[in-house]
């Protein structure tokens, strides 16, 4: 499923009709009935709806969503926002059709009151702005909107809540509230952006003939990864296989007030797949950690303060990726343990403290030709781009997309909504995981499960996708069967992989 801007849409739209030759309001029929389809699936007869047109396509879809449910025998009255002038071209149409088929309708500047006119209502399909939205509403629409929002009734928003902004970026805006958003074609950016997809409800995308060359010609991929493309893309284990076939891997961190991040990170690595994980770090993080993970094998690395020192000596002969970074910590003596590991001619996953020693050191980035995965929090990125937390979850795929393309790397930007970003700057978003991972040590179980995954038969990119998406469904199930999100911690992640396989 396509992630996409408002530009993008349009671009979509714009081929499918001059390209394709496919007629626009074929395309605002097919929108209009799908939607009406699915809203008849969550109401009764008994309901009464009112569906909330505006001037533009998004208007026009409304129209189409009325004549579908009153022709099925639903109670459907439509209440026109904007004068009748403004409704034009494939809109006006829909909306000839609507009338011919006996269809009600009511103006908004006829209505005394309409918060009144509203309460009668059992449900409201709001129809009155789409992607065309631009700047804050203007009157009546802010005044309606907000009505909108104080009432009880059903929401269901067409394409997007009307008054949302489409594209990443934008701080405010008013916009219908919507309990859900039928999406059509493609789904787009800010469902995915913190401040910006609660506005959505649930939502769900409906297809509605847009020829796949019509999404083939944007400029980038962004998508958002699906349970399919799980299923489509994990390797599958062959029955003559050895611990040799699923990678060797090495972990690098830990110090002497963060041992157990270290051991999360090894035993997950351990649990997602990997044939052999070796970890290096201090005497006194080993003994704590050993019991954790008894299949592992450990490295001594000299230290300092309990942090660990230079690391020169670490041999990364017979490994197949390293991930460093893990509760290592920001003493500067364990800085060139981070350009020491780049040196090494494996893929290289950077995590946590990690990321703070490179920020010193990013040239260390461009002497590299095997892939290097930086996996960080709003917090990290921001620190590695001189921004503030605020403006990178403002804009996450911008920033994501910049600091990969720029430096040629995989970036795994960690959030509610995980995108993953490679090197030429194509994208996914991974939707699974709840509120119960927002808690010390799920970076540190990730970091191991992607150490793991890289290292199996898959795509670089793909392995990253799956592997947040099976971080995240770990937490998912086991919410469902056994715990809540108060009481998940991460270890329990790690055993709830078993969960995640066994499903899949
Ligand atoms: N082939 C097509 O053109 C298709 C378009 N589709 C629908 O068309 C929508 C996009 O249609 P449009 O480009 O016509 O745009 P919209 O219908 O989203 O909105 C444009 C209208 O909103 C008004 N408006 C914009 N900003 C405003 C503000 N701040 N305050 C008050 N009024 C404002 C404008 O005056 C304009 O008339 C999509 O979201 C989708 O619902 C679908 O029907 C699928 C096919
Ligand atoms: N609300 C949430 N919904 C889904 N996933 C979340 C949520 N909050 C955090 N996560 C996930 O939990 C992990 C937290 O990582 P990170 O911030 O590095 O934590 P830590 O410092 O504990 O290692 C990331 O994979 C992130 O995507
Ligand atoms: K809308």
């Amino acid at each position: 499923m396509y992630i996409v801007t408002a530009k993008e849409m349009y671009d979509i739209d714009q081929f499918s009709m001059d390209r394709v030759e496919m007629d626009g309001s074929m395309l605002m029929e097919n929108a209009g009935r799908e939607i009406a389809q699915r809203v008849s699936s969550m109401i009764n007869f008994e309901q009464a709806l009112c569906i909330l047109v505006g001037s533009g396509n998004n208007g026009g879809d409304g129209f189409v969503i009325a004549r579908t449910l009153l022709n099925m025998g639903y109670k459907v009255t439509v209440l026109q926002v904007v004068e009748d002038k403004k409704i034009v071209g494939h809109a006006a149409y829909h909306k000839r059709l609507y009338l011919k088929c006996d269809g009600i309708l009511k103006q908004l500047n006829e209505i005394n009151d309409v918060q009144e006119e509203l309460n009668k209502e059992d449900v409201i399909v709001d129809a009155m702005i789409g992607i065309g939205v631009k700047g804050d509403l203007r009157e009546p629409l802010y005044s309606l909107v907000n009505q909108i929002n104080r009432l009880d009734n059903l929401v269901l928003s067409v394409d997007i809540p009307s008054g949302l902004p489409t594209d990443e970026g934008v701080a405010d805006f008013t916009a219908v509230q919507a309990d859900h958003t039928f999406v059509i074609g493609a789904i787009k950016q800010t469902a995915f952006i913190q401040h910006t997809a609660p506005s959505y409800g649930k939502w769900e995308c409906s297809s509605i003939g847009f020829p796949q060359a019509a999404f083939k010609q944007l400029e980038m991929e962004r998508k958002v990864w699906t349970k399919a493309a799980f299923q489509r893309t994990f390797p599958e284990r062959s029955e003559y296989d050895h611990k040799g076939d699923h990678g060797k891997g090495l972990v690098i961190g830990g110090s002497s007030n963060m041992p157990g991040a270290l051991g999360l990170t090894t035993r997950a690595a351990l649990r997602s797949g990997a044939g052999l994980v070796t970890a290096a770090t201090t005497d006194s993080v080993i003994k704590r950690i050993a019991s954790f993970c008894p299949e592992a094998t450990f490295v001594t690395v000299p230290e300092i303060n309990g942090h660990l020192k230079y690391g020169n000596d670490i041999d990364y002969k017979g490994f197949d990726a390293v991930a460093i970074g893990i509760g290592l910590g920001r003493e500067a003596a364990s800085r060139p343990v981070i350009r020491h590991a780049a040196a090494a001619k494996i893929p290289l996953i950077i995590d946590g403290d990690g990321l703070t020693h490179l920020k010193a050191d990013l040239e260390v980035l461009d002497e590299r030709e095997e892939p290097v995965i930086l996996t960080p929090h709003p917090g990290e990125m921001a620190m590695l781009l001189d921004l503030s937390v605020k403006d990178v979850l403002m804009r996450p795929f911008h920033y994501a997309k910049k600091f990969a393309t720029d430096h040629g790397v995989y970036v795994v930007l960690k959030g509610a909504f995980t995108v993953i970003t490679d090197p030429n700057g194509k994208q996914a978003v991974n939707t699974t995981g709840n509120a119960g991972l927002a808690k010390g040590g799920s970076g540190d179980v990730l970091t191991g499960i992607i150490l793991a995954m890289i290292m199996q038969k898959q795509s670089i990119f793909e392995g990253l996708c799956n592997a947040c998406f099976v971080h995240g469904k770990s937490a998912d199930l086991l919410i469902q069967e056994s715990h809540s999100q108060h009481d998940l911690l991460a270890s329990d992640v790690i055993e709830g992989l078993s969960l995640v396989y066994r499903t899949f």
